[in-house]
């Protein structure tokens, strides 16, 4: 027996949000082959940042020295930390699922799903059944998954990525962390702070390329100091010695740990969708090609998140499902995916945040610009925090006073961000959000306030 529904929804990450009161009188089906709630709930953003607040409590008690506040790290408590963790989020994934199952408008389908015809579903039960539906409409919204380089797959030692790293029983004495990126540098900063030694191998020349390279570059000496930085290294074989691993580096030297993090970069979950049976197009990456609307290559089919964005972050997400949701029911007055502006953090040590163009973007583009980098040693807080790292980089385009980037490292970074991301979004330039309004003094916000006023712009 084939189901028939209004709306099917691939995916309860982002997906799971689309089932608004419009489709209070209508059939929805949910389908789902892991955790309800996604990778943002289960495995992304939430766990990984409850983890990193315990690892800045970690070093605020490791770092009160130089306050003169003598403190001793007493010991981490790792399956405290990771069960507080998961004892809060994984009701709340069960909950999702109940409310899912019970829904008096939606029937969820626990498995894998994959195209079999237009707007047809099939779906391999987790009970070893199969279950055949179609839709009105469907979304895509499978998300993505960790790639593994086939050299660690090959290799048959034993690996985490960060759908497992979390949940692991005891902290390792030494981590290797294969990749440079976001989940490195969070995972490295949380497990060094909690005590385990931390060798980080990256293929490039500096950690986090994606940044402003004035941040990647002074982040990529920051991190030295904290942790074992390789850069320029490939893993050229792996082999398991003892309980750990042993990885050979490019030039032939060896590194030997209790634990393997990959952590390359995730991929749009689309290869077993067979997409193809459905006329959904994919892009070279494996992303699903939609419009600016999310509309797929095929009538009545729409995608969202990471598995057609060009963001992997959850905001982008949860702002392109607003998107879609109101484009499912309102088809001749359809809404754009907001991809303007879109800021990003990096919760490290120290925080990161970026929004707008990198200084080597601007060049690129053959943009006229200008930049003002401010120390957060400079600002009344920053010498409360005796920071010496942090800077609040502004790139403006003088003609215009308006910003173009803006580029923090430093304390709570993903905060002091928002009103530059603010001011970019609605069009206020530099020197009318710095004069503009107050800003309360000796607040650490004074160091965006400054780097603001510290931009020459043609007008001044
Ligand atoms: C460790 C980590 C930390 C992160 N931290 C941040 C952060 O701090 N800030 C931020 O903005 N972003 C962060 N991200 C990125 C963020 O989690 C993702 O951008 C976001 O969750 C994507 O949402 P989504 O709805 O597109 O996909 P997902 O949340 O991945 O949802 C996709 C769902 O589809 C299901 N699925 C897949 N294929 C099928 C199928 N064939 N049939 C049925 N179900 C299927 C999956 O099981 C999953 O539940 C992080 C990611 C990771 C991995
Ligand atoms: N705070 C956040 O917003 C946050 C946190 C975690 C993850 N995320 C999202 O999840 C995505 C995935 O995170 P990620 O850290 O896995 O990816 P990433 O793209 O940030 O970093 C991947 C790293 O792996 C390296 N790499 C790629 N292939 C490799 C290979 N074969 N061998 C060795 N190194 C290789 C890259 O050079 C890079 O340094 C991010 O791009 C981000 O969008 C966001």
């Amino acid at each position: 027996m084939t189901a028939h529904y209004d709306l099917a929804i691939i995916g309860t990450g982002s997906g799971n949000s689309l089932v608004t009161p419009d489709f209070d009188d209508k059939l929805v089906a949910v389908i789902e082959s892991g955790r309800f709630g996604g990778t943002c709930l289960n495995v992304g953003c939430i766990p990984t940042k409850m983890f990193v607040y315990a690892a800045d409590t970690a070093d605020h008690v490791t770092g009160a020295a130089r306050y003169g506040v003598d403190a001793t790290l007493d010991g981490v408590r790792w399956t405290d930390v990771r069960d507080r963790i998961f004892g809060r989020i994984d009701p709340i994934a069960e909950g999702g699922k109940q409310w899912r199952i019970d829904g008096p408008n939606t029937t969820a389908y626990l498995g894998r799903a994959r195209f079999t015809g237009e707007r047809e579903l099939t779906v391999s039960l987790d009970d070893g059944g199969e279950a055949v539906l179609t839709a009105d409409q469907v979304v895509i919204a499978t998300g993505g998954h960790p790639v593994v380089p086939p050299v660690v797959e090959q290799s048959g030692v034993p690996f985490h990525t960060s759908d497992t790293i979390m949940r692991v029983d005891a902290l390792p004495k030494h981590m290797v962390v294969v990749g440079g990126g976001y989940i490195a540098c969070e995972m490295a900063h949380v497990f060094s702070s909690f005590g385990t030694e931390v060798t980080i191998l990256a293929r490039g020349d500096r950690l986090l390329r994606h940044l402003d390279d004035d941040l990647s570059e002074r982040f990529t000496e920051i991190a030295r100091g904290h942790w074992d930085v390789r850069t320029g290294t490939e893993v050229t074989a792996l082999e398991t010695v003892g309980d750990g691993i042993r990885a050979t580096l490019g030039d032939g030297s060896t590194v030997e740990a209790d634990l393997l993090l990959v952590a390359t970069g995730r991929a749009p979950s689309t290869p077993d969708l067979h997409t193809d049976k459905a006329g959904v197009e994919l892009h070279d990456d494996g992303r699903v090609r939609v419009d600016d609307y999310g509309r797929t290559t095929a009538s009545g089919v729409w995608a969202l998140g990471d598995v057609s964005s060009p963001y992997q972050l959850k905001h982008v997400a949860n702002a392109e499902a607003r998107a879609v949701a109101h484009n499912l029911v309102h088809p001749d007055d359809l809404r754009a995916m907001p991809h303007d502006h879109v800021p990003a953090a990096v919760f490290t040590n120290p925080q990161i945040a970026s929004v707008g163009l990198t200084e080597s973007e601007c060049r690129e583009q053959g943009l006229r610009y200008t930049t003002k980098v401010q120390a957060f040693g400079d600002v009344a807080y920053g010498w409360a925090m005796e920071d010496t790292t942090g800077i609040c980089k502004v790139i403006a385009d003088p003609a215009t006073g308006r910003l173009l980037g803006a580029h923090l490292l430093g304390p709570f970074s993903s905060s002091l961000v928002q009103p530059l991301v603010q001011a970019m979004a609605f069009g206020t330039t530099a020197h009318e959000l710095a004069r503009g309004q107050y800003w309360i003094h000796p607040a650490l916000a004074e160091v965006v306030e400054n780097a603001l006023l510290g931009l020459e712009l043609d007008a001044d």
